[in-house]
């Protein structure tokens, strides 16, 4: 039994990891499907006889899929989710959960898409992302509006009364990514379109997909575009052994990095001199084995040694999993107090692309939430 299951009740302790204010970095849109909305939608594509709505089924209700069939299980989505309507609705619903989940920041990442059966190009995917925040109404959604000022939709002035005032607020910035898969035009395109729509709040830029498919080198001429425009980019690394490829990945020096799991002595000396801040996805890591055991993830010694660290989800969908959940396990398994939870969710504000504004805003609110941290806390 940790320290922390000794000092507090399990379920006190999840359910006080539910209530801290909590900042999510790395989560992919079409991983964070409902299942519900997902079989719904195959229910849909079946009557149509798009596809076959049994063997569809039986894929999503899957339980311990292996690493191949949480890629096929990515294909499916993008079978089910290609539509404009469909991707709107499947955003709307992510960010309703992590607001749900008192997310209070949220930089949600997707892949632009070109559909030409469904008229669909990278720029109107984005847009109809941006479209899926704006019909949020559950929850107070900003984001950066076209004059670079925070936007709010449902304005308490104009919709009146406290009932808009006691809405959660979120704030969402969007990370655009390039697939493993895609060219080295491809990617340029989506770090063009990132540009673009800078003021509709993109703040960086994502490398992910299957670790094994792909050359660093066909995605470098894009990622060092993006970082010479000034984009803060974060990388999938070390997902697999490849000790070229992650030795190429830090000589890069993103702004943060995603996962690695197969990063050998000498890589961690680097991550550690350049401080790069990690994205710890511990769920995920240990449903695609990338390690044996949970209390062997190097989670456990990164935060001994006070290395740049977040909590992250990955795939909520795809994993089952939410961020009070993956707060409740690392503090189960490491044996953290809430104080230690509480100052490693409040870090994370640190490590945000957004601009400084912003981190102000969420150092206030996480200072509301706790006071103890006014005097101990500078950015
Ligand atoms: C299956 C597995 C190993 C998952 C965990 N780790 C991941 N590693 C690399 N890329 C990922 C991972 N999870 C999601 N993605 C990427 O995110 C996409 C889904 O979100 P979106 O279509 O970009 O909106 C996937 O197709 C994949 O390209
Ligand atoms: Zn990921």
């Amino acid at each position: 039994m940790t320290e922390t299951e000794k000092g507090c009740d399990f379920t006190e302790l999840k359910e006080w990891c539910l209530a801290i204010p909590k900042i999510e970095l790395h989560a992919h849109l079409n991983g964070c499907i409902r299942d519900s909305t997902l079989l719904e939608l195959a229910e849909v594509l079946g009557e149509r006889g798009e596809i076959v709505f049994d063997d569809v089924k039986h894929v999503i209700n899957k339980y311990g899929r292996t690493l191949t069939e949480c890629f096929q299980l990515f294909d499916l989505f993008h079978i089910l989710a290609t539509d404009h309507e469909t991707i709107s609705r499947i955003t709307k619903e992510a960010v309703e959960d992590f607001a749900a989940e008192n997310v209070v920041y949220l930089e949600l990442r997707t892949t632009p898409k070109n559909n030409e059966t469904k008229g669909m190009t990278k720029r109107s995917y984005l847009k109809a992302v941006i479209n899926g925040l704006r019909s949020v109404e559950s929850v107070n959604v900003s984001f950066i509006n076209p004059n670079g000022r925070t936007e709010s939709f449902y304005d308490p002035l104009q919709k009146g009364g406290l009932t808009v005032l006691e809405k959660k607020r979120i704030y969402v910035r969007l990370l655009l990514s390039i697939d493993r898969r895609e060219t080295t035009a491809a990617a340029m395109e989506t770090v063009s379109l990132a540009l673009e729509m800078r003021e509709l709040g993109v703040v960086g830029i994502d490398l992910s997909g299957n670790p094994i498919v792909g050359e660093w080198n066909s995605f470098f001429p894009a990622l060092k575009y993006a970082k010479e425009m000034g984009l803060p980019i974060t990388l999938h690394c070390g997902e697999v052994a490849n000790k070229k490829e992650i030795q190429a990945m830090l000589d890069f020096c993103p702004e943060r990095i995603g996962h690695a799991c197969f990063l050998e002595d000498d890589d961690w000396e680097k991550a550690i001199l350049l401080k790069i801040p990690i994205e710890i996805c511990l769920t995920s890591n240990l449903r695609t084995e990338r390690l044996s055991s949970i209390d062997l993830h190097h989670f456990g010694k990164l935060f001994k040694a006070k290395h740049p660290l977040v909590l992250c989800t990955d795939d909520t969908g795809l994993f089952s999993t939410s961020l009070s959940n993956e707060y409740h396990l690392a503090a189960t398994t490491f044996g953290l107090d809430k104080e230690s939870i509480l100052q490693l969710s409040t870090n994370a504000i640190h490590y945000v692309f957004a601009d400084n504004e912003l981190k102000k805003t969420l150092r206030e609110i996480f200072q509301a939430y706790d006071k103890r941290l006014v005097d101990d806390f500078s950015l």
